[in-house]
């Protein structure tokens, strides 16, 4: 029988769907039982493990899986754990993945009166992450209070429990509704793939050798578009200029004209609004922006 590469994902949660709306990019397909804890693909020898996202590093670290996708900020945190008390805090890190992007801060009630981190000596602060606030405060000669809670926390200063708050923000939204100002970023965090820090065996490592070109992939599309326009001949080089990335255009001949030509090129930044008025300006029509799928050097 030919061995399975584990997966920990977060069971559901901030990253849940996009965990697997990228393997499924990558044409590892599962069909999601939502009661089980383990899904086993339909396409590949893998399996997921759906777990709360606070256990997938040690699971990584500790070999129980192979790879893993979390957020840095908990990837980090656990990592800070792991070594406070001496447990195995290693893991390789694969790639970092273009989602759940959020930072993590200080923030305290709108009404209080802060200037500087200076004054959150002596004072009680809420988080989830005692690790990465205490490695902050220290850094910043700060002495605070941490008060564990493992969630709500941005009720903690209404409920008198703390003064301040450490939590993850991503619009911002949450600090609003519970009058709470924003004062210090203390990490910036996006979703990672990680892998076990030994060596695969031969077999799994081939599978990864499939799997990452193909993450890239994904990754690469992601950001680009495939531009197509009818472009003036003699502004071309004005053309080519204007387009973020591009790589080298292909250019075609159009039936009904001399003058124009249509450009087809793979951009590889987002294209605004604005490039494509000033593409017009330069007298080129016809602009389509489209979407890639997939993509392979
Ligand atoms: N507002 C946000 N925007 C984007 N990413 C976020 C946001 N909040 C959290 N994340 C990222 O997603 C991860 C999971 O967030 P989520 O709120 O689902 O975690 P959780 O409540 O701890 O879930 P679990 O039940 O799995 O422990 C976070 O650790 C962080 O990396
Ligand atoms: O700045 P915002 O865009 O408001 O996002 C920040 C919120 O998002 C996360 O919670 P989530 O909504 O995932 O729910 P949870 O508290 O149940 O984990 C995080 O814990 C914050 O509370
Ligand atoms: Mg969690």
């Amino acid at each position: 029988m030919s061995e399975r590469l584990t997966i920990a994902i977060q069971k559901s949660g901030r990253l849940s769907k996009e965990s697997l709306s990228l393997l499924n990019a990558c044409g590892v397909k599962f069909s999601i039982n939502e009661a089980r804890l383990i899904a086993h693909s339909t396409s590949h020898p893998i399996d997921l493990l759906r777990v709360r996202d606070d256990d997938i590093p040690g699971l990584v670290m500790d070999g129980v899986v192979d790879l893993g996708l979390v957020g840095e900020n908990v990837l980090e945190e656990v990592a800070l754990e792991r070594s406070a008390v001496n447990e195995n805090a290693e893991y390789k890190a694969l790639r970092s993945l273009d989602f759940g992007g959020c930072r993590l801060s200080i923030a305290v009630p709108r009404e209080s009166d802060y200037n500087s981190i200076d004054d959150l000596q002596g004072k009680r602060i809420a988080s989830t992450y005692p690790y990465l606030l205490q490695r902050y405060l220290k850094n910043n000669g700060i002495s605070a209070k941490n008060v564990v809670l493992t969630g709500s926390v941005e009720v903690a200063p209404r409920a008198g429990l703390a003064d301040a708050i450490c939590d993850l923000v991503s619009t911002g939204a949450t600090l609003e509704a519970n009058g709470l100002v924003e004062k210090e970023v203390i990490f910036r965090s996006q979703a990672q793939l990680i892998q076990n820090a030994n060596p695969l065996s031969a077999e799994k490592q081939a599978m990864m050798d499939q799997l990452l070109p193909r993450i890239d992939g994904v990754q690469m599309a992601k950001e680009s578009k495939y531009i197509m326009l009818h472009a003036p001949k003699n502004r071309l080089d004005e053309v080519n200029a204007l387009l973020p990335g591009a790589e080298t255009p292909t250019v075609l001949p159009l039936s009904h004209t001399d003058e124009q030509v249509a450009v087809h090129v793979v951009s590889t930044e987002k294209l605004f609004w604005e490039t494509m008025e000033d593409l017009k300006d330069l007298g080129c029509s016809s602009i389509l922006v489209l979407p890639i799928e997939k993509m392979m050097g």
